[in-house]
């Protein structure tokens, strides 16, 4: 092995407390809310389709003009419990808040910075608000904090001269600031999602990141960091130079998932996904009719294919400038929140089964159970949903979720093979089957007929 100063601290999944209780969470809600919010994709008149949270960019909008949308930061319509409750329903565990985007402006009142919340006609602490709000409504919070600053006149892409350094030491020192100053300020928060540090700058700074890494759980023991904040001795991102994975969790899917056939490597270690409704929108956009929008079914399946990997599901929202939800929002939340209200035991706290993905759905495995859930997805027109099953796992009964009295018909076919009989419907959202299994020797009538 290569040695390291600032690669990864330790190896295999974290089983303390605090990360137990981030992996039993799977599903959150993403929260991107900046000035980006007020224009909404839309600048002089003219609609901008990428991602508006980079409109500025986008729209070449200089600096001054940029940052004087801070003059128009006033969300009348925020309500953090209402935002809160709302969560609640739609069946989240954790939810993560942009405290600065790259645009630099601050949710909070940071003494490090004039640009924030203070500065604005709404005064108010935003995130003080939220974490209160959420905590009240037994939902974690994790703060979402963006190393990349477009505002901070000492940010820079990359390092070219003793003066970018001296520069960048400076920008290095005021981030550091604010993030030991978030984590002493509001210490219910569980993790902090780093994002932003994809350029030069950051990777020369390896050291850094170590040390923010560091002193977030001095500050906050048991708190959570994303391998997306990490670089190592020689600027290796995620994964060190020997390949160990930085950070508590692997933070690389974003607007994609893991393939459950040829990517169950992800299984042996913690990770999470990030998902955009539209195809690449986080912030508010006026427009949505630029991209395709993903229904709530498709966003459903995309939760449960990440819960079947051992993976967390952050599903984004973009709230407008006013400070409330866009009826697209409001209704999938409905409908995923109806879902999980009935079937989110087959969620929270279940991990990757250790099975074959088979063309019906998804398996989830409940924490030290033998209970197997099937998320059936693709009704077979045959009426029989294959199973097989690793050796030594035995099935032993089947039923829905929703009619545990009514047992279903499991055939065993052939060793580690099944057929769990269904009648042929069609349903108008996936249907959970759980299976009581045991560890032994197969004993069904293939094996008899064997003997
Ligand atoms: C979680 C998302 N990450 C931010 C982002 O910039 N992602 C993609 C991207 C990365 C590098 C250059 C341009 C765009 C998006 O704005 C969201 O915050």
């Amino acid at each position: 092995a290569i040695p390291l100063q600032y690669g990864a601290q330790y190896s295999g999944k974290r089983t303390d407390d605090a990360m137990n209780k981030w992996r039993s969470n799977r599903f959150g809600q993403f929260i991107h809310w900046g000035l980006y919010a007020i224009p909404g994709g839309v600048w002089n008149g003219k609609t901008y389709n990428y991602a508006a949270e980079f409109l500025k960019a986008s729209a070449n909008v200089p600096s001054a003009t940029w940052d004087s949308l801070m003059y128009q930061f006033n969300p009348v319509k925020f309500d953090a419990k209402q935002w809160a409750k709302m969560a609640k329903k739609m069946g989240v565990k954790y939810m993560t808040i942009t405290t600065k985007h790259h645009e630099g402006f601050c949710l909070w009142p940071s003494k490090y910075t004039d640009f924030s919340v203070a500065g604005s006609p709404y005064k108010k602490d935003i995130l003080k608000q939220l974490v209160e709000a959420y905590n009240a409504e037994g939902i974690d919070v994790n703060f979402y904090y963006s190393v990349l600053d477009w505002h901070h006149p000492d940010w820079r892409n990359d390092i070219k001269s003793p003066q970018d350094s001296v520069a960048f030491k400076r920008y290095l020192d005021f981030a550091y600031n604010q993030l030991k100053e978030l984590a002493t300020n509001y210490p219910t928060v569980k993790a902090f999602w780093f994002d932003g540090t994809w350029d030069n700058s950051v990777k020369k700074n390896g050291k850094w990141t170590y040390e923010v890494e560091k002193m977030l759980k001095e500050v906050s023991p048991g708190v959570i960091v994303n391998s997306r904040l990490r670089a190592d001795d020689y600027g290796k991102r995620h994964k060190d130079s020997n390949g160990q994975l930085m950070g508590d969790y692997e933070s690389g899917y974003e607007r994609r998932l893991p393939d459950p056939v040829t990517d169950t490597a992800v299984t042996r270690w913690d990770w999470e996904a990030c998902m955009t409704i539209p195809e690449n929108q986080w912030g508010y956009h006026k427009d949505w009719t630029v991209s395709h929008v993903k229904s709530p079914l498709e966003l459903l399946e995309m939760l449960v294919h990440t819960t079947s990997m051992g993976g967390n599901f952050l599903l984004n929202f973009g709230p407008t400038g006013n400070g409330d939800f866009r009826k697209e929002e409001l209704d999938i939340a409905t409908v995923i929140g109806n879902w999980m209200g009935k079937y989110g035991d087959a969620i929270w706290n279940c991990d990757y089964a250790g099975m074959k993905k088979e063309d019906w759905g998804y398996y989830t495995k409940k924490k030290n159970s033998n209970q197997l859930n099937m998320v059936v997805f693709n009704w077979p027109s045959s009426g029989l949903l294959k199973v097989r099953t690793p050796r030594g796992m035995v099935l032993d009964k089947a039923s829905f979720v929703d009619a545990k009295g009514n047992a279903l018909k499991v055939e065993e076919i052939a060793d580690n093979q099944y057929l769990i009989q269904v009648p042929v419907k069609l349903y108008t959202s996936p249907q959970v089957i759980q299976v009581d299994f045991h560890q032994g020797a197969t004993n069904g009538k293939y094996q008899k007929a064997k003997t």
